[in-house]
């Protein structure tokens, strides 16, 4: 699966952008705070007019401090899935039962330094695991492969029934590094820059599709 972070798009433009990349299967929506990352994008109102601009399900990544407090609203608003931080939620395993009540899917993020072992349990609470493979806060930044290892072992994880999640990888990914990324054994890949600074974005969504489909174990 192919979720365009609308980071790289042009706000002003955001329901044009969500149409032209029509044929995307989530728009990655990137809420950020100033505090739990040095940048400040948007917020609940956006997303709520989000929501009314686009069928695209949308994937509602809080890069925010406090999720327990605020991630219930996007799930209310009628986000798809709403993923929080790791490092940021106090009871990830109770925000995770609220999410799934209000009709969401909820998601767990971890950032670049973050291991995976130790929520392997809080894990089988979620329905997506994203792994972060550029510090969340900006787009455009280098891609990180070392976090593949993460992607393995959650790949190996789900493989083997011990947990039931779709796995998201998002930063840096592009026609250069999708490929290591797909055989790692990623389902959907967040792509902001490379889609939207494309000449065409629809046609940059289907070609990274194809890219990541031949190279899935
Ligand atoms: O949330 C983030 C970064 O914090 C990502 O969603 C980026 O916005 C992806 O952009 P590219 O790295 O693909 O340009």
């Amino acid at each position: 699966m192919i979720a365009p972070s609308i980071l790289s798009a042009d706000f002003a433009r955001l329901a044009d952008e969500a149409a032209a990349v029509a044929g995307a299967d989530w728009l990655h929506v990137d809420v950020m705070d100033a505090h739990f990352v040095p940048n400040l994008t948007l917020g609940l109102p956006v997303v709520k007019s989000l929501l009314g601009a686009t069928d695209i399900p949308l994937d509602c990544h809080l890069m925010i401090d406090d999720p327990d407090r605020w991630a219930i609203g996007y799930a209310e608003a009628g986000a798809y899935n709403v993923t929080v931080h790791v490092e940021a939620a106090a009871d990830p395993v109770r925000l995770a039962k609220d999410l799934r009540a209000a009709g969401a899917k909820a998601g767990l993020s971890l950032k670049p330094g973050t291991p995976i072992e130790p929520y392997t349990e809080v894990l089988k609470h979620y329905d997506t695991l994203l792994v972060m493979s550029v510090e969340p806060g900006f787009g455009g930044q280098k891609f990180m492969a070392d976090v593949l290892d993460k992607v393995r072992t959650a790949r190996r994880l789900v493989d083997t029934g011990h947990l039931t999640l779709v796995v998201e990888i998002d930063g840096g990914i592009n026609a250069d590094t999708i490929e290591q990324a797909a055989e790692a054994g990623v389902d959907c890949f967040v792509a902001g820059s490379a889609v939207y600074d494309a000449a065409d974005p629809g046609q940059a969504v289907e070609r990274l599709r194809a890219q990541a489909a031949r190279h899935r174990p």
